[in-house]
């Protein structure tokens, strides 16, 4: 199979495992990247048995958008029963690093708020230890040369990704060769420098249930 057949699998799998629980007073969390689009593509086959989505980004809401599915400011809603995103990379204790497609920020807001964060991906995305994809901070404009400098004191090697500006405004700086031992430790450590508006390790809220595409079939890890 090739990888973009296993997001498919795995874009299926969620919605198999969701609709079923959804009501037309549904509003579902959508992530953003291709897997999480092929996920769109198939939920919108089901618009009409929930009422609406909350989009990580505008790239996602606009898709959302051309179904015909209702997008909603989570600010608007007062509950998400569940939010089906994406990764980079995760390890079994389905902590992630987010961020590759620069949505982040919104990414772990919407994880934030929902009751159950499902992860779709394909088998590569599984490592033994985080920190091979290079982890991705949001930093806002002016404060992008300090950040750089802490996160170098944290024994990373930042990388200004040229060229890309968030949804909020902000750049990106991608993070190689950080040492990440105990992830929530290090998510709060450069959560914590001045400028930073955050990171893209989830592991004070990691995924609740990952649907992993492997060559044998989905397989379903849950924390
Ligand atoms: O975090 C993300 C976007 O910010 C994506 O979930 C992540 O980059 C995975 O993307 P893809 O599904 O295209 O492999």
């Amino acid at each position: 199979m090739t990888q973009d057949q296993l997001k498919q699998a795995v874009a299926q799998a969620a919605v198999d495992l969701i609709v079923p629980q959804l009501t037309d007073r549904s509003v579902v969390g959508v992530g953003t990247g291709s897997t999480a689009n092929f996920f769109i593509d198939l939920l919108a086959k089901h618009k009409g048995f929930f009422d609406g989505a909350v989009a990580s980004s505008d790239a996602t809401a606009e898709r959302l958008k051309g179904h015909g599915i209702p997008v909603y400011d989570l600010n608007s809603v007062s509950e998400l029963e569940f939010y089906v995103d994406g990764a980079d990379e995760t390890n079994s204790h389905l902590e992630l690093i987010k961020g590759g497609g620069a949505a982040l920020t919104r990414e772990k807001i919407v994880a934030a708020v929902a009751h159950t964060f499902i992860c779709i991906a394909d088998g590569s995305k599984l490592v033994e230890r985080l920190g091979e994809f290079p982890l991705p901070v949001e930093v806002i404009p002016m404060a992008r040369s300090h950040v750089a400098r802490e996160l170098v004191r944290l024994g990373g090697d930042p990388v200004y990704r040229e060229g890309v500006v968030t949804d909020n405004g902000n750049v990106i700086l991608d993070v190689h060769n950080l040492m990440i031992g105990f992830a929530p430790d290090v998510e709060a450590q450069i959560n914590n420098i001045v400028g930073v508006v955050t990171n893209g390790l989830f592991a004070a809220r990691p995924a609740d249930i990952l649907l992993l595409g492997t060559k044998d079939g989905v397989q379903t890890l849950k924390r």
